[in-house]
C-alpha cells in the first residue's frame, strides 16, 4: 500500500510526498520524488539521493534547489528518508549520529537494531519498487546515485555493491572510509558488531580495496567543511582509486561548508552529470 502525502507543481513538474509500508524496515517510510515535466510524455530517469545525519525525506527536495536541474534534464529526484521512524528502541533517538536520522544505509546485525534497520536492503529494493508504483512512468532500467555525508557514503557504497543497477554515482562531501572515523566506528559498532571484517561491505574504501568496481566517480567536497579532517577523509577515497581504473574526479571546493548552500551550489552539475550518463 503506498499514499500520496502532498504534492505541488514545482518548474512544471510535480514534488510529491509519499509514504508506503516497508517490509524491510518494518515501519511505514515516507520518500520525495520529484517528477520533471517529461514525465508527463514518457518514462524519465531516476537519480536516488541519500541525504546526511538528522536529515528526514525532506531537506533535499526543500533546500538543495534540484528541481530546476531535473526540469531542465528530464529526470526524476527519488529522496529517501535517513532511518526508519515511529520506533522507540533503546537509545534510538539520543544522538544526531546513531539511530533515527542515521541509519547510514546498511543492514544491521545486532539486537535491536536488526528487526528494522535494513535501510541498504529498502533503498536497493522497495524504495525503487515503491516510486515505480506511485509514478508507473519511471524508467527503472536507468537509476543514477548520490547522496550527501552519510548520504554520500551511502551512494558510493550501494553503488559499489550494485554496479548493475546505478548508472552512475556521485557524491557530496560523503563519509569515504566509515571504519576509519568517529561516526563510522560508533554506527557500524552498535549496528554491526565489534568485528571489523564485517564493516568492510559499507565502507567505499574497503569495497574498493576488495575489488569492487565503478567506472567512475564524481565528488564535491568544500574546504570550510568543519566535518573534513576528522569524518570524511576524500583523500583516503583519492588513495583507494589509484591503480584501480575507476576514474575519481574530487573537486575541492574554496570557502565551502557541509550544509545545504553548498549542495544547492553545485547539485546542477551532479544532476548534469547523471543525466549524461542515462541518458548515453
Ligand atoms: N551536529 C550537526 C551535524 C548534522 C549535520 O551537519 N547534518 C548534515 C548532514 S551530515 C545535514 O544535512 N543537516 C541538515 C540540514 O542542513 O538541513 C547537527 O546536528 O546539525
Amino acid at each position: 500500500m503506498i499514499e500520496k502525502k502532498s504534492e505541488a507543481l514545482c518548474f512544471g513538474g510535480r514534488q510529491q510526498v509519499w509514504t508506503h509500508k516497508s517490509e524491510a524496515t518494518a515501519t511505514d517510510m515516507t520518500f520525495g520524488l520529484y517528477l520533471p515535466p517529461q514525465a508527463e510524455e514518457g518514462p524519465v530517469p531516476v537519480l536516488v539521493f541519500l541525504s546526511g545525519l538528522t536529515c528526514t525525506h525532506e531537506n533535499v527536495i526543500t533546500k538543495a534547489g534540484a528541481q530546476h536541474y531535473c526540469a531542465e534534464h528530464g529526470i526524476a529526484l527519488l529522496a529517501p528518508d535517513t532511518s526508519p521512524r515511529g520506533l522507540d528502541l533503546p537509545g534510538e533517538h539520543d544522538d544526531y549520529d546513531f539511530g533515527s536520522g542515521a541509519g547510514f544505509y546498511l543492514n544491521a546485525t545486532q539486537e535491536p537494531w536488526d528487526a528494522h534497520y535494513h535501510m541498504a536492503r529498502y533503498v536497493r529494493g522497495e524504495l525503487l519498487d515503491a516510486a515505480e508504483m506511485a509514478a508507473p512512468g519511471l524508467d527503472m532500467d536507468r537509476v543514477s546515485i548520490t547522496g550527501h555525508s552519510m548520504g554520500g557514503h551511502g551512494a558510493l557504497t550501494l553503488a559499489l555493491r550494485h554496479p548493475d543497477r546505478f548508472k552512475s554515482v556521485s557524491a557530496f562531501a560523503p563519509i569515504c572510509a566509515p571504519s576509519e572515523v568517529p561516526w563510522g566506528e560508533k554506527a557500524f559498532s552498535r549496528y554491526l558488531g565489534e568485528d571489523r571484517k564485517t564493516w568492510r561491505r559499507y565502507d567505499a574504501c574497503a569495497l574498493i580495496e576488495d575489488g569492487a568496481r565503478v567506472p567512475e566517480i564524481l565528488v564535491d567536497q568544500g574546504l570550510a567543511d568543519n566535518f573534513l579532517d576528522e569524518q570524511l577523509r576524500p583523500e583516503r577515497l583519492e588513495e583507494a582509486c589509484r591503480d584501480t581504473g575507476i576514474t575519481l574526479t574530487v573537486r575541492r571546493q574554496a570557502g565551502y561548508d557541509h550544509s545545504y548552500y553548498f549542495i544547492s551550489t553545485f547539485i546542477g552539475d551532479h544532476i548534469r552529470w547523471a543525466a549524461e550518463r542515462l541518458k548515453a
